[in-house]
């Protein structure tokens, strides 16, 4: 099968994205991973997946696999590439568009300054939304970890993360912690685990080691995370600035039921083609 597709990223989170609305693509998991093998592959954090929707005033299908060929329910930096891919392949004329995703559906919008901002949706706390096992919902969970105790905020952004605040991100042990929490019992599906430095109401640093995919150089859905837990805890007000080792994203959530705005760039590196 030849496929046509473009590697993108957000911020140094990087895609595979694939137009399954022009093209009939058949990939299994396994194949999937082969693909995202930085070395024996094309490389990439996930894959995406274009597709056409039948949903009335949808635009599109997003599915999105992880490295190793999971399929998870949302991915933030990517939802900014499915945007600038879709009107870059002429796939629609639209510069705000309607994309169904496993967990609900998103809203990515074209700036004019070439940055996407996205309606994320609306984030969800219960146990069994994340899933997480708990005896109920708690803003701060205590978490055993390697024998310490973390206190977690557990967040879904229609994928799961649990975020911890830290001194500095400099320090924090995200590879061996991270690796612990992502695999951690008490969540049944695995988890993204976001280490995040507050260093005013309006602005974090932020490292997130990702679910099947280790620590990212940014992660959008961990972003969004991180700063509805920083709002629910009292340590940040509705708009932040959120710096990630690839860049910078800005995260906007009034509370409540209200979406979660993420706003942030989307690059296009190569097109290419292959033969699977
Ligand atoms: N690893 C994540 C999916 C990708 C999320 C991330 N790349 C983003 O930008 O939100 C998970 O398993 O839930």
């Amino acid at each position: 099968m030849k496929l046509n597709f473009s590697k993108m990223h957000g911020l140094g989170n990087d895609f595979m994205v694939i137009d399954g609305v022009r093209q009939t693509v058949a990939l299994s998991h396994q194949q999937i991973a082969q693909l995202g093998h930085r070395q024996f592959g094309i490389g990439f954090d996930q894959l995406l997946l274009v597709e056409a929707s039948t949903t009335p005033g949808i635009d599109f299908r997003y599915r999105i696999f992880n490295c190793d060929g999971s399929e998870v329910e949302q991915c933030g930096n990517g939802s900014r590439c499915f945007a600038r891919f879709v009107v870059e392949q002429g796939l629609t004329d639209k510069t705000e568009i309607a994309v169904e995703t496993a967990k609900g559906v998103i809203y990515p919008r074209l700036e004019l300054d070439g940055n996407v901002t996205v309606n994320m949706g609306t984030p969800r706390f219960a146990p069994e939304d994340i899933p997480f096992i708990a005896p109920n919902e708690a803003m701060i969970d205590p978490l055993i970890v390697d024998g310490q105790v973390y206190d977690i905020s557990v967040v879904s952004m229609g994928n799961p993360h649990a975020v911890q605040v830290v001194e500095s991100v400099d320090t924090a042990p995200v590879a061996l912690h991270g690796a612990l929490i992502e695999n951690h019992p008490r969540f049944p599906q695995k988890v993204n685990a976001g280490f995040m430095q507050i260093l005013s109401r309006n602005e974090i640093r932020l490292r997130v080691f990702e679910r099947a995919a280790g620590e990212t150089l940014a992660c959008g859905t961990g972003a969004c995370a991180a700063v509805v837990a920083g709002i629910r805890r009292g340590l940040l007000d509705a708009t932040v600035i959120v710096h990630t080792r690839g860049g910078d994203l800005t995260i906007s959530w009034a509370g409540d039921t209200h979406p979660v705005l993420m706003t942030g760039p989307a690059v296009t590196v190569f097109a290419g083609t292959i033969e699977v």
